[in-house]
């Protein structure tokens, strides 16, 4: 995989996101997390209401809570998040361990994947390195219903406002927006995409852009999309790879800590 994480590191920084292809074993780590998430969220609502925290951030949210513009149009998806390894962090986790098993060993393999490309492009603009990440970074994977045809956008155009997403998707819906244009992305299932965030874009000094994006309303009956959204731990400051001469760097971890709240979510925790 070495030489291939080079690749990604050049696609992020030449084309602005990535397309990675997995291996048969990874491919068949997606399936099994994706075929626990169906299970999921196919239970009554009573039921996932079960292994929801008080604030909704961790373990299961309700359609309503989160939104990508205004609070008035809320994504049209209930969710499921896992921060870092927290089962604990979930009420009730004890009675979910094939999911959660399942969704921690598909992030094992995405955070070696994360920290090589990142690492990569570390490297390349600044001499620096990945920071580390692995605690303040989650797994969400969204549900989304048949919705009525008066929403055009699923979820509307937003940038996620970490490092880096990686995201799969069980059906179209997904559009990018690289360069100033709209583009639809799909994905086979043994596809991801690697999508930077506004943390990705301070730490480069703009040479990759938050890549924003949006899920079009295509009508259809069911559709899931599991990210792992990756945030830099904050325990240490965090200055951007490339500097400005003259300049004192900033410390970018109040932005990455209060960036939630703009889609009406709690801070990033430290955990
Ligand atoms: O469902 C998708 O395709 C994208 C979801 C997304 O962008 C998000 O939850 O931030
Ligand atoms: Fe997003």
């Amino acid at each position: 995989m070495p030489h291939k994480t080079l690749d990604y590191a050049r696609e992020l920084l030449g084309v602005g996101y990535a397309r990675i292809t997995l291996g048969a074993k990874e491919a068949a780590l997606l399936a099994t997390a994706l075929d626990e998430c169906r299970r999921f969220f196919s239970l009554p609502d009573a039921t996932k209401a079960r292994y929801s925290s008080a604030d909704c951030n961790f373990g299961y949210r309700p359609l309503g809570m989160e939104y990508s513009i205004t609070a008035d149009r809320p994504d049209l998806n209930d969710c499921f998040t896992l921060w870092s390894d927290r089962l604990d962090l979930v009420p009730n986790s004890a009675e979910l361990t094939s999911l959660t098993d399942a969704l921690l060993a598909w992030r094992n393999h995405l955070s070696t994947l994360v920290s090589d490309v990142v690492g990569h492009v570390a490297r390349t603009v600044g001499d620096a390195q990945a920071p580390p990440f692995e605690a303040a970074s989650y797994l969400q994977v969204n549900n989304y219903v048949h919705a009525g045809g008066e929403r055009d956008l699923l979820q509307d155009r937003h940038e996620d406002g970490h490092l880096v997403t990686v995201i799969h998707t069980t059906a179209p819906g997904l559009e990018i927006w690289p360069d100033g244009e709209c583009l639809p992305v799909e994905m086979a299932p043994d596809e991801v995409v690697l999508m930077p965030g506004s943390v990705f874009a301070e730490l480069t000094g703009g040479k990759v852009g938050a890549l924003d994006h949006q899920v079009r309303n295509l009508g259809l009956d069911r559709r899931m999309s599991l990210m792992y959204f990756v945030n830099p731990e904050l325990t240490e400051p965090l200055h951007p790879w490339v500097r400005t001469e003259g300049e004192a760097p900033a410390d970018l971890r109040d932005k990455i800590r209060s960036h939630p709240a703009t889609f009406g979510l709690p801070h990033v925790p430290v955990l």
